[in-house]
């Protein structure tokens, strides 16, 4: 699908900056509906009770077999686990999808599969579509994928931060002052301008917040002005008011045409409003994928219902934890 360009997005996607005259790059709008459709994935793990012969301190601790003749078919050791069993759904532009669900039940592992981060052979199977063909070039070229865990310099400032990762990422038929012109409307977009001459930091040099940090690291995938992000936890250790504003920041992008998936642990549930709609995984099975809105009335008609108002999210924790 080529690109084509939409003059509604191009405004919004300059973030209310409209004295800034910015480069096609961040212009241009390609909308992207992603669908995955049963997807799996597994992994080859070793089996405890046939762990291979050998001397090592491992077999010691675990009790493990003491000769060769303990392990009668080596093919035995290995077994397969999964991690994501028959998940799908699908998220158009426009549209917030939230992946729910308790630490370990998958939700990393699906963000990986569906930014196209995990291949198939290597233990994913089902099909995962973005504007119905399989991840092309310029799709992967649209997707940003923001992790949970961040590495960022703690001597930039954030606005170093930001030229820095453009001059490095933006394609080299920009100028400079091209490149530092998107940057300025990625701060602006962010609500990073407050804060974009404060150094980043770390544990020994104070810097900036940690509501400010996910926003850079945000800020590092949104220079490439990305169809579809894709973001791990991006509320994880923030205080619930840093966490809000930050998804209402992420909706707000999801509002100008982009498609959104992001995983949460633990939403507010003013933060679980905001979602258009949600996936929720217990032990890599979806127990629920909808609106946000009816997910309660969805529980409701197969008998979960619950006996005090309380938040959906954590109500849907609840059952998925068993
Ligand atoms: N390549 C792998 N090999 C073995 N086990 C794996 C692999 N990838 C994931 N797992 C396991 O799959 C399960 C799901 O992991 P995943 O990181 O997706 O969970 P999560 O829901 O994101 O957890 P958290 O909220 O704690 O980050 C975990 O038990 C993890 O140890």
């Amino acid at each position: 699908m080529a690109a084509s360009s939409d003059s509604a997005a191009e405004t919004s996607v300059n973030g209310g900056c409209n004295n800034l005259s910015l480069p096609s790059i961040m212009s241009s709008f390609y909308p992207i509906t992603l669908k995955f459709i049963d997807v799996c994935y597994r992994v080859k793990a070793e089996s405890e009770s046939k762990k291979p012969r050998g001397s090592s301190i491992k077999k010691i601790f675990s009790g493990g077999p003491t000769s060769s003749s303990d392990v009668e078919n080596p093919a035995e050791m290995i077994r397969e686990r999964t991690i994501l069993n028959g998940i799908t759904g699908t998220v158009v532009p426009g549209q917030l999808l939230a992946i729910l669900g308790p630490s370990g039940s998958g939700k990393s592992t699906l963000l990986n599969a569906l930014a196209g981060r995990l291949h198939h052979g290597r233990g994913l199977t089902g099909t995962i579509i973005c504007n119905d063909q399989k991840f092309t070039k310029p799709i992967l070229e649209r997707t940003g994928f923001v992790a949970q865990d961040d590495v960022l310099y703690p001597h930039l400032t954030v606005r170093e931060t930001l030229i820095f990762c453009s001059l490095l990422r933006l394609p080299n038929s920009l100028s400079k002052k091209e490149k530092i012109s998107i940057t300025e409307s990625v701060i602006s977009e962010l609500g990073l301008a407050k804060c974009e001459n404060t150094v980043v930091g770390n544990s020994f040099l104070r810097g900036i917040s940690g509501g400010e940090r996910k926003r850079v690291s945000i800020g590092h995938e949104m220079l490439i002005n990305p169809s579809l992000l894709i973001l791990d936890e991006p509320t994880s250790g923030l205080d619930s008011t840093a966490a809000f504003r930050l998804v209402v920041t992420l909706a707000a992008l999801a509002k100008k045409g982009k498609t959104l998936v992001m995983s949460v642990h633990q939403p507010s549930s003013r933060v679980y409003q905001m979602f258009d709609s949600v996936l929720v995984l217990s032990e890599g099975r979806c127990i629920y994928f909808g609106k946000g809105d009816e997910a309660m009335s969805y529980f409701e008609s197969i008998g979960f219902s619950q006996s005090f108002a309380m938040n959906p999210a954590e109500f849907m924790l609840d059952l998925a934890n068993g």
